[in-house]
C-alpha cells in the first residue's frame, strides 16, 4: 500500500508550514513551485486535483522511493502532505534546474573541467544507487537538477514517465509503460531488460549530452532510425572541443554487450582520475595508439 509506504519513509508536513513563491515547472499530473518550509528553500510539486487513483499511487510512491535515498548527488526530500488535499511532496531546492536547459544556457561558458565535475556528480548520485539495487530507467539530462557550485542531483523517480503521448522521446511499448528511445539501452528497448548496466548506457548518453552543452542525442533522427542506426553498430560521435578519454568512456558505456559496460564504480574512478590529471584532457598530450597493433 503506497499509502504505508509513504508514512515509513516520508515526514508529514503541516500544508501551512509550506509557502509557494513562484512556479517553476509542471507536466501533466503535477505543477512544481519554488516555496518556503522550516526556514529554507525548497520546491514543491503538488499533485493536480482530480487526478486518477494511478497517478495519485504514482506520486506517493515516487516520495516513498525518495525517501530511501540519502546522497549528496540524490534529491533529497524534505517531507510529503498526504493527509490534506492537494498533495505534496517538498524537497530540497536546486536553483540551476534541469542539466539539459542549464547547459544550453551555459553554452561555450563552461570549461571542460567543470563539464566533467558534473557528470562526476552523476555518476557518484548513481553509483550510491546501482549499490542499493535501485534501478532509474530513465537516466538524461532532463532528469538531472544543477545546485549550488554546479552540484549534480539524479532527480525523478516518478514511476509514472511524464512523458506526454506526443513526447517525441516517448515510444509505446507492447506491455503498456513509454521508454525514451535514445537515451535506453538497445537490450532495454527489445525486451524490456532494465538493469544498472542499461542505466550505465544511459549515463553514457547524459556524458554525451553533458559535453554537447545539452545538443540533443541523434538531433532530429526519428526513434526508428535510432534504433535501427544503433542495432547496427552506431554510436554518437566525439562532441566539439571533448576530450577522446572522455569519448572513450562514453563508447564503453555503449557496448552491445551490457555485461561489457563499466560499473558507476569504475566509471567514478575514471572520472576522478581526469579530474586529478587534467593534462590527460588535452588530446594534443596524449598519445593514441591505433587499435590495430603495429605490424613489427
Ligand atoms: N530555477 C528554476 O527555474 C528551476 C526549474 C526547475 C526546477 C528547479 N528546481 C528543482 N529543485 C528541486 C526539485 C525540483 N523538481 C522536482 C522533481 Cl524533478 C521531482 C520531485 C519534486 C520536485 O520538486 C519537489 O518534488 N526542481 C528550478
Amino acid at each position: 500500500d503506497p499509502m504505508e509506504a509513504v508514512r515509513t519513509f516520508a515526514a508529514e508536513i503541516e500544508e501551512n508550514q509550506i509557502k509557494l513563491e513562484s512556479t517553476i515547472g509542471g507536466g501533466e499530473f503535477a505543477e512544481v513551485f519554488k516555496g518556503f518550509y522550516d526556514g529554507s528553500a525548497v520546491a514543491v510539486k503538488r499533485l493536480k486535483q482530480g487526478s486518477s487513483l494511478k497517478a495519485m499511487d504514482d506520486f506517493i510512491s515516487e516520495a516513498s522511493i525518495m525517501g530511501q535515498f540519502k546522497h549528496a548527488n540524490v534529491i533529497q526530500l524534505k517531507g510529503v502532505v498526504t493527509t490534506t488535499r492537494p498533495m505534496m511532496i517538498v524537497t530540497e531546492f536546486m536553483e540551476g534546474g534541469s542539466l539539459d536547459s542549464f547547459l544550453k544556457e551555459q553554452k561555450g561558458k563552461l570549461t571542460t573541467l567543470q563539464l566533467i565535475g558534473m557528470i562526476r556528480g552523476v555518476a557518484s548520485g548513481m553509483a550510491y544507487l546501482s549499490a542499493i539495487n535501485f534501478i532509474h530507467r530513465d537516466l538524461a539530462a532532463r532528469n538531472i537538477l544543477v545546485g549550488e557550485n554546479m552540484i549534480c542531483k539524479v532527480s525523478d523517480f516518478g514511476l509514472s514517465r511524464e512523458l506526454e503521448e506526443d513526447d517525441p522521446d516517448s515510444e509505446y511499448q507492447t506491455q503498456g509503460g513509454k521508454i525514451p528511445i535514445r537515451w535506453t539501452a538497445p537490450e532495454a528497448i527489445r525486451y524490456r531488460k532494465f538493469s544498472s548496466a542499461s542505466d550505465v548506457w544511459s549515463f553514457g548518453i547524459v556524458v554525451w549530452e553533458t559535453m554537447s552543452f545539452g545538443e540533443r542525442p541523434y538531433w532530429d533522427w526519428s526513434n526508428f532510425q535510432v534504433m535501427d542506426r544503433v542495432e547496427g553498430g552506431y554510436r554518437l560521435p566525439v562532441p566539439v572541443k571533448c576530450p577522446k578519454i572522455v569519448h572513450s568512456v562514453m563508447m564503453d558505456c555503449w557496448d552491445q554487450d551490457r555485461t561489457q559496460r563499466p560499473r558507476f564504480e569504475e566509471i567514478l574512478k575514471r572520472l576522478d582520475n581526469l579530474i586529478r590529471t587534467p593534462e590527460m584532457l588535452h588530446d594534443e598530450l596524449v598519445c593514441y595508439t591505433s587499435a590495430v597493433s603495429a605490424d613489427f
